[in-house]
């Protein structure tokens, strides 16, 4: 009994200690208030790399400072949600994402999330059942079990995707930008309800995603820092963001429900295709709620946003690395070629003895294929800051990590880390071919329980838009080959980077083929 009382008592003197040293417990290192932070205007996560090197792999910053001149001296009553720490860190990162993900799913939160109605955006869903439920209806289509079945729509697209650079203008990069824009689009609607998006949709659809990046950009609306503010009424003077927000509402609203209620009328007269939309409704059972079928539709409506940037983004930086290295396309060329009996030539054509084009069953030889397209994700990640936050506070490593705090993985760092990548600036293609270096595809697409839920999909597409290109194209860059020109290739800043510009003209590689 007594030996009971002494293990009783030291667990709770055990608690207690470690509740007050949570209490004292501090937050990462600050970067030095003398440390210039215009670098963080453009591509913030380079800064960020700098910053680790003195501070650490992990460091924190109050965010208190990109509120409005007017409103700073009241950022003492800001939350402890005003934190942002930039991890650079794989290991750190496992630990936080994967290991404690029970703690470290949840996303950050604005309330423009909510002015805007982008609330039940699966990017933007706190953690929780809700958003488990939208996870599961993403994953019973895209799980790398199933995502073959999309086969036949990947095909297709990038069939289209490789007349339609043929036909490009030579020496044309905005409109390279938009061919490769509108095969991703039409790829990604085509997925979610099983038709073409119409153009009034894409432009609604630009309109929406540029109200979203304005309703977060940092330090723009009071609101996002004062969340009292949401509840001053339209009319009041100073509340024309309460307005604007309502038409960005509005207009989102109506964007996620006209196509999903298209469908709904398309199953009424049994004409409707397959479609993530059309499988998910016709999966649920006869008498299943109107919360269901939300669910549906809202979770339709966040793969058009999710998959379009970052499938975009990750094309291009292939397109203009690969026309600055015409040894590279060589090599991928010989190895489709060694790999299939021939290599086919247009596919526009009549002529039904073509040999094939490559398809993706084929993709398992081409083993240098996949360490370049590896390579690109390494060398340019698509998503360069991953954002988190813990639904409870948490201590890593004697640090403290508050509740709400900003968590700013910084990808691009991780892949750009001199420990685990050689030349981490250069462009290697075949580093990969050795599978002890780290796979930057592992983590490019998140980690822990808001992984990617596209990521099969968005990889069987990549995979096979690159064979298919470098068969039947030289890349070449506008200005002509020139290995050099690596080290002026500039990138964009925003939630997705990808290259300023894509200058690429695409060769066919047979003459008959013009
Ligand atoms: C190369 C293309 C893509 C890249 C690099 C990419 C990358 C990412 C990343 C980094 C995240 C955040 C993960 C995290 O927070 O841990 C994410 C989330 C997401 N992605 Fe992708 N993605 C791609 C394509 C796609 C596609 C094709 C789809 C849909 C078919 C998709 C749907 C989503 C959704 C719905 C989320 C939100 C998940 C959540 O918050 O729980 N993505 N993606």
């Amino acid at each position: 009994m007594n030996s009971l009382i002494v293990i009783g008592a030291s667990c709770f003197l055990a608690t207690l200690l470690s509740i007050v040293l949570r209490r004292k417990a501090d937050l990462p290192p600050v970067p030095d208030a003398s440390w210039s932070t215009s670098g963080l205007a453009d591509r913030p996560w380079r800064t960020y790399k700098k910053w680790s090197k003195s501070l650490g792999p992990i460091f924190s910053m109050r965010r208190n400072t990109t509120l409005p001149t007017l409103l700073r001296p009241f950022g003492f009553l800001l939350p402890n949600a005003s934190t942002t720490i930039v991890i650079d860190s794989l290991d750190i990162l496992v630990e936080l994402f994967q290991k404690r993900s029970e703690i470290f799913s949840d996303r950050p939160w604005w309330p423009m999330v909510q002015l805007l109605g982008r609330q039940d955006n699966v990017g933007f869903i706190p953690y929780g059942n809700k958003l488990r439920e939208a996870r599961k209806l993403l994953h019973a289509e895209l799980n790398p079990q199933v995502v073959r079945k999309w086969e036949p729509l990947v095909e297709e697209i990038t069939q289209k995707l490789m007349i339609d650079l043929k036909n490009a203008p030579k020496g044309d990069a905005d409109h390279l930008r938009r061919t490769i824009r509108q095969s991703v689009e039409s790829l990604m609607f085509r997925l979610t309800y099983g038709v073409e998006p119409s153009e009034d949709f894409l432009s609604q659809m630009a309109e929406a995603s540029k109200q979203t990046g304005a309703g977060l950009q940092p330090g723009r609306w009071a609101v996002n820092s004062f969340p009292i503010l949401t509840y001053v009424p339209e009319w009041a003077p100073g509340a024309s963001f309460k307005k604007w927000a309502r038409q960005a509402k509005e207009r989102y609203v109506k964007i996620v429900r006209d196509p999903f209620d298209m469908v709904k009328a398309d199953m009424k007269y049994g004409t409707a295709g397959p479609s993530f939309v059309s499988n998910r409704l016709g999966a649920l059972k006869e008498k299943s709620s109107p919360a269901s079928k939300k669910l549906i539709m809202t979770t339709a409506g966040s793969v058009f946003n999710a998959g379009t940037d970052s499938t975009c983004s990750i094309i291009e930086t292939l397109f203009v690395l690969l026309s600055l290295h015409p040894s590279v396309q060589e090599h991928i060329y010989k190895e489709i070629f060694d790999t299939l009996s021939t290599i086919s030539i247009p596919f526009d054509s009549a002529n039904s003895s073509l040999p094939r084009l490559p398809e993706p069953r084929d993709m398992k030889y081409l083993e240098y294929t996949e360490s370049t397209i590896k390579e690109a994700f390494r060398f340019n990640t698509p998503v360069p800051l991953l954002a988190h936050t813990p639904s409870i506070s948490n201590i890593y490593s004697d640090w403290r990590i508050p509740k709400g705090a900003w968590i700013l993985a910084n990808l691009w760092s991780i892949n750009h880390d001199e420990k685990t990548f050689k030349d981490p600036y250069g462009f290697q293609a075949d580093r990969f071919l050795d599978h002890a270096v780290r796979d930057p595809t592992s983590y490019a697409f998140g980690l822990g329980r808001r992984a990617c839920p596209g990521v099969s999909f968005a990889m069987m597409f990549l995979r096979l838009v690159v064979v298919r290109t470098v068969s039947l194209f030289e890349i070449l860059p506008i200005e002509g080959p020139s290995k050099t020109n690596l080290k002026e290739l500039h990138f964009t800043t925003g939630i997705t980077s990808s290259p300023k510009v894509v200058n690429c003209v695409f060769k066919p590689r047979d003459s008959n083929w013009q």
